[in-house]
């Protein structure tokens, strides 16, 4: 039955390609992956160094890995651990239904509105040229914006639900930027997940 209430939507951009799934994880999958994810996990609360000036990064992240090479990004280097059960679990259903293989996964947790991700593009050399990334979100809803960095009027906004899936491919990490703004809204914390494929460089 699940099955059915899968909606899949694939959105064709200039020089991107989307594909967005409402339901991927069902209702009590996805109120169970939040609680195993936020106890489970080791959280890390790094320093980032923007144009010379320290500060805290403004949500707590994860890395996990099937070998112990590092991924650095913004001045962060950080050191995977081994893949849990429940991630593996999440991994292969990502997996399957991608038909793409993930060798890493990033996890943010955005505790409250005043965490964020600024615009950025998932553009490092060990991503290789076009990559594929995998983003699962738990708990809170969050619009994610994306916008090209040069066709002005290609400014978009998606709402990440609780148990979605959002593929990211192509060439969109080279002409597209994304992001995940601050909200003076009251609302609660909420998880992604995203899944990488790291080359040795
Ligand atoms: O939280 C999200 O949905 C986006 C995360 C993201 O862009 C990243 O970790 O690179
Ligand atoms: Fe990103």
């Amino acid at each position: 039955m699940d099955l059915f209430s899968k909606e899949k939507q694939h959105f064709k951009l200039p020089n991107a390609e989307i594909i967005y799934i409402q339901n991927f994880f069902n209702k009590r999958e996805s109120d169970d992956y939040f609680k195993i994810i936020e106890n489970e996990t080791n959280w890390q609360h790094d320093d980032i160094t923007v144009f010379g000036k320290t500060y805290k990064q403004p949500r707590l992240t994860a890395l996990f890995g099937e070998s112990n090479q590092p991924y650095g990004y913004s001045n962060i280097t950080m050191y995977p651990k081994p893949f849990t059960t429940n991630l593996k679990l999440i991994k292969a259903k990502v997996e399957d239904f991608s038909a793409h293989n993930f060798n890493t996964l990033l996890i943010n947790l955005y505790r409250d509105g005043n965490d964020s991700n600024g615009w950025h593009a998932d553009n490092e050399n060990e991503l290789g040229k076009n990559p594929v990334i995998a983003s699962v979100s738990f708990g809170e809803e969050r619009p994610f914006h994306f916008k090209h960095r040069t066709i002005k009027e290609q400014r978009h906004k998606l709402h990440l639900e609780h148990g979605s899936l959002l593929l990211m491919k192509g060439e969109m990490q080279h002409y597209w930027v994304h992001q995940i703004a601050k909200t003076k809204k009251d609302i609660k914390p909420r998880i992604n997940l995203t899944f990488r494929t790291l080359i040795n460089v």
